[in-house]
């Protein structure tokens, strides 16, 4: 409508930027897994896909996990957030190792933000234990383990999403 301010994209109202490198990313998870290493063992991981397959492998491994399973699961068209979509549940192999409710099982994202995500996924494995790597306050209180608090209105830059590219210099003409 005219006159009626754009909508601002999540990243937009996330004004500050934090871009994590694969170093970085890598040693975070291994950072996770120490932790994790205190509460498990699991019996299974599962990833929510997309963002969690990378953690989820890293951590899987440092675990001695071989059992990994997905639940896929879409809301942000880029920086945007709609309505949650599973594309995919939790396998009824997962489910009954973790005795329908998740106990032993390890769920893995790479962040939470305004928590909806995690959400869902508790509601379906109450019994999990949920990991991330990365949570904003909003996310914070429904993850049971996780590595670096970001404030809200920071905008998380995964490897797997950006390229090495050139940036002027801060002064103008210093270029
Ligand atoms: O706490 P929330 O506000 O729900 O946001 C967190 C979710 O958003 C991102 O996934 P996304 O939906 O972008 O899909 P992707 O993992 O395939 O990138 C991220 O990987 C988390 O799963
Ligand atoms: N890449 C990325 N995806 C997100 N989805 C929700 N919040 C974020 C974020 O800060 N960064
Ligand atoms: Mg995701």
């Amino acid at each position: 409508m005219a006159g009626e301010a754009p909508e601002l994209s999540a990243q937009e109202r996330a004004g500050k930027a934090f871009p994590v490198s694969w170093d970085q990313f890598h040693r975070d998870c291994r950072a996770l897994t120490w932790r994790l290493n205190e509460v498990g063992p699991f019996h299974a991981v599962i990833a929510i896909t997309r963002g969690g397959l990378v953690p989820a492998a890293i951590v899987a491994r440092e675990l001695g996990v071989r059992i990994i399973d997905t639940v896929c699961i879409a809301s942000y068209d880029h920086d945007k957030q709609g309505e949650l979509q599973v594309l995919k549940g939790i396998s009824d192999a997962a489910m009954e190792l973790g005795g329908g409710t998740g106990k032993g099982l390890l769920i893995v994202d790479d962040l939470v933000d305004t928590g909806k995500t995690g959400k869902l996924v508790r509601d379906m494995l109450p019994d999990a234990h949920f990991a991330t790597v990365y949570a904003k306050p909003k996310g914070r209180p429904l993850v049971d383990t996780f590595i670096t608090e970001v404030s809200q209105d920071t905008w998380i830059f995964f490897p797997w999403d950006t390229a090495l590219s050139y940036h002027p210099p801060l002064r103008d003409g210093a270029a």
